[in-house]
């Protein structure tokens, strides 16, 4: 078989002029639409309407174009079945053995701020998915282009041999398949936006590949890394990495949880995470004070880590950070200063984020979490809380800065794995107690991490305390303040062990796990 007609209908139209001319210098009869065929035309490549081939105008100011029978019945006829090729002779219909056809630009469309709801309608392509779904449904005998980047291959085996192989038209079909689906997730995700409808009964985001990745969480493990088509600024999805060797799945995985709580914060903030925690977290009134809060909060842990800054890295802060081994710096920029101090270390990886929006700002996105045979689905975790949320339950009321730490850590212990505790002070983190089974035991841990600086630092819990010992352990470190949710059975064990220590207690009414 030889590929002899084309039908040719693209809104993208890049490349399609030079692929046509030659697939009709090859022979190839080619039928297009209005624009297509009017692109053609002008180019002087020779072109057939499909209003010639349909006996029927294109109508409706182009809904209907190629829903035609004359179009679907040469694309989806049984070539070497007698009794399609009786009925086809019968009709007077003739085969279309190639398909060129990309789709309206919904995802532009809807991309664009206060797009109109018609807008978005009117560039639901009905005429495209369905002549695609007809080839790729017929790949045995059809070829079908939804991708111009697959026009040099095609060209490639209809030149030297009159048609392409059934092996190069399987993987087109199945490129439609996803293509067409991916098209009909979106509408259906802009739908579900428009109507507020988060949990629909089918769950159908699709995501586009960034990259494959080396390997996944160990080296036997293959990865590859994806984004949402519309994936919000200043995620590590839209990141532009300015220096460094590729991103591994634990880069990504480790700087995603550096930007998440560097968000937290609208003053000069830097975090420092290792396998998901943060180590340190400091701020000030540089991005270079609190880089050093962040690193003298704990400069063994740091050494191989992720860094993210929510300001612009400068020269002073660039310094100290090139002294030490980090995996990736992530921050909104960096200056030429900067730039010229980091690219010195050939392997450190640097991120530009752009613009970070702190989390107060933020919309809530749904976080996936897969479960063997399914998944889970929730809003994500951008609760944010001040002052007058809390409500003081000791007899003591916090200080003005036990009152600024006790805000400062509740912010960082949202993001540390639960259960969670961590010690704050002088605008910084100085003990970090992650994923422990017991609260006390998490408690434990960041006091020894803290060691002398747990003297009249604040504590802030992720979840409430289920008895006493916890403040036990607080005020033998002496600790001067905490912040946790409150509502445990046996909150009076504990407001009762704060009071006799003259600890300064406050509730948020919220609960931050994180598993
Ligand atoms: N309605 C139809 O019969 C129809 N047939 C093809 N299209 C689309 O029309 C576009 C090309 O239009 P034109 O050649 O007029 O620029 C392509 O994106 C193609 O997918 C159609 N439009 C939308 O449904």
């Amino acid at each position: 078989m030889s590929i002899k007609r084309a039908l040719v209908s693209v809104s993208d139209k890049t490349g399609v002029v030079d692929f046509c001319r030659e697939l009709s210098e090859l022979g190839v009869e080619i039928i297009s639409t209005g624009g297509t065929k009017n692109l053609l035309a002008d180019a002087g490549v020779p072109v057939i309407g499909i209003s010639d081939v349909t006996g029927f105008p294109e109508i409706l100011d182009g809904r209907v174009k190629t829903l035609h029978p004359a179009v679907h019945s040469g694309l989806l006829a049984i070539r070497d079945s007698e009794e399609h090729q009786k009925q086809m002779d019968e009709l007077g219909l003739g085969y279309i053995d190639l398909v060129v056809v990309n789709l309206y630009p919904f995802q532009e469309t809807v991309a664009k701020p206060n797009v109109a709801y018609e807008d978005a309608i009117e560039n639901i392509d009905i005429g495209g998915p369905t002549m695609l779904r007809s080839a790729a449904k017929n790949h045995a005998f059809v070829t079908v282009v939804v991708d111009a980047d697959d026009y040099a291959n095609v060209l490639d085996e209809v030149r030297s041999g009159g048609d392409t192989t059934l092996a190069t038209r399987k993987g087109l079909a199945a490129k439609v398949f996803r293509h067409t689906a991916a098209y009909d997730s979106l509408i259906s995700d802009y739908l579900a936006g428009v109507l507020e409808t988060p949990y629909p009964e089918r769950y159908t985001v699709t995501y586009e590949k960034i990259q494959d990745l080396r390997y996944g969480e160990n080296p036997h493990q293959t990865a590859a890394f994806y984004r949402k088509p519309l994936a919000p600024a200043g995620t590590l999805t839209t990141a532009e990495q300015l220096h460094g060797k590729e991103l591994s799945y634990n880069n990504i995985n480790d700087a995603n949880a550096a930007l998440q709580i560097v968000k937290e914060f609208t003053e000069p903030a830097v975090v420092a995470v290792k396998h998901m925690n943060p180590c340190g977290v400091g701020v000030g009134a540089t991005i270079a004070e609190a880089y050093n809060k962040a690193y003298t909060a704990d400069p063994t842990s740091i050494f191989g880590g992720i860094v993210a800054a929510n300001r612009v890295i400068d020269a002073d802060t660039a310094q100290p950070l090139s002294e030490i081994f980090l995996e990736i710096i992530l921050a909104p920029d960096f200056t030429p200063e900067a730039l010229d101090i980091l690219t010195k270390k050939k392997n450190i990886r640097l991120l530009k984020m752009g613009e970070l929006a702190p989390t107060g700002e933020r919309k809530a996105q749904p976080i996936v979490t897969m479960v063997e045979g399914g998944m889970v689905v929730q809003d994500s975790d951008v609760h944010a809380i001040t002052e007058a949320d809390l409500n003081i339950v000791t007899d003591r009321a916090p200080s003005a800065e036990e009152m600024k730490q006790l805000l400062f850590g509740w912010k960082v212990v949202k993001h540390v794995k639960s259960n969670a505790i961590v010690l704050a002070a002088d605008d910084m983190t100085v003990g970090v107690g992650a994923g422990q089974m017991n609260r006390v035991g998490a408690a434990k841990i960041a006091i020894e991490q803290a060691a002398d600086k747990a003297k009249g630092a604040i504590l802030a819990s992720d979840a409430f305390f289920p008895m006493g010992d916890t403040v036990e352990a607080a005020a033998k470190a002496g600790i001067t303040a905490i912040i946790q949710p409150g509502g445990s059975v046996k909150d009076e064990e504990s407001i009762k062990a704060a009071n006799e220590h003259g600890i300064a207690m406050v509730f948020t009414g919220v609960r931050h796990f994180k598993h």
